[in-house]
């Protein structure tokens, strides 16, 4: 069943079409990773779901309802949660008053006090490996630290459809490797997941299908397998083999 309905979402910022007439649907339990090169309009394309920025056409439709009007508090509140490239946590709390935080505003369910809130906190930090870290500040946190932090906030927010911005960017081999593990951990509890990545190995090994953005429009949609193969992809990221380049790669050539 599609938990997440999307036609035709368009922004423009003046004259320019960040994200251009996207539709898309995503089934409950996928992992869609959503790739295209730099300034595709990906991170925008998240920020038109989560309400961050309006929409200038197109609709969302989320869990059955039309939510394209609906302020970004409102979608958190749906069921819909992100994690940002840049981690963004509140730098003067310890590492467990911010899920805490999360938790209250998700409204978790059976969290209406601080105490109980702090509980299910230190149960997200567990599932997300940060166990016996909740009293540090985040300051102590490395930048794995961190991005684990934010999963475990996205968890928090009583999320049915996760948003992951770039969550594997500046992390180690390993590192990277157990935060792979994690995702595909935490789609098996029922989550939905939208994993926005540029390492492409690490996205094709866990999407169940993949969506291709370039130059704000959907280029395509299929199986890592497909979409590995797809020549219209290899284009958009490499140009052409001939020396000509593709659209979006002239567009980046510097000038001579
Ligand atoms: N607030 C804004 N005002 C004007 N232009 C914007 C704004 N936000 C994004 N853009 C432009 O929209 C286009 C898409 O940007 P976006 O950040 O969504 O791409 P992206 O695919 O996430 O890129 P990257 O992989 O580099 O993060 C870019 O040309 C960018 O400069």
């Amino acid at each position: 069943m599609a938990i997440l309905h999307v036609s035709e979402l368009t922004k423009r910022f003046g004259g320019l079409t960040a994200v251009d007439s996207v539709s898309m649907e995503v089934r409950e339990g996928e992992i869609i990773g959503l790739i295209g090169p730099n300034g595709a309009g990906k991170t925008t394309f998240v920020n038109l779901l989560t309400g961050i920025l309006p929409s200038s056409e197109g609709t969302i439709q989320f869990d059955g309802r039309d939510i394209t009007r609906l302020k970004p508090h409102a979608r958190c509140r749906e069921g819909i949660s992100r994690t940002f490239q840049i981690p963004q946590p509140f730098v003067g709390m310890t590492v467990e008053d911010n899920v805490a935080t999360a938790v209250l505003f998700g409204h978790e369910p059976g969290c209406t006090t601080v105490g109980n809130a702090r509980r299910r906190a230190q149960n997200f930090l567990e599932s997300v490996g940060l166990g016996g870290m909740e009293g540090a500040p985040v300051g102590e946190l490395t930048t794995a630290g961190l991005k684990r932090l934010e999963l475990a906030r996205c968890l928090a927010g009583n999320a049915k459809l996760m948003l992951l911005d770039e969550p594997l960017s500046g992390l180690n081999h390993s590192e990277l490797k157990s935060t792979l593990s994690l995702i595909q951990e935490i789609r098996d509890t029922g989550k939905t997941i939208i994993f926005i990545e540029h390492i492409m190995p690490a996205v094709m090994s866990v999407s169940d299908r993949v969506v291709v953005l370039a130059n704000g429009a959907k280029l395509a949609e299929g199986t890592p397998n497909d979409i590995q193969k797809n020549p219209n992809v290899q284009r958009a990221y490499l140009g052409d083999v001939d020396g000509t380049v593709g659209r979006y790669a002239a567009a980046r050539r510097a000038p001579a």
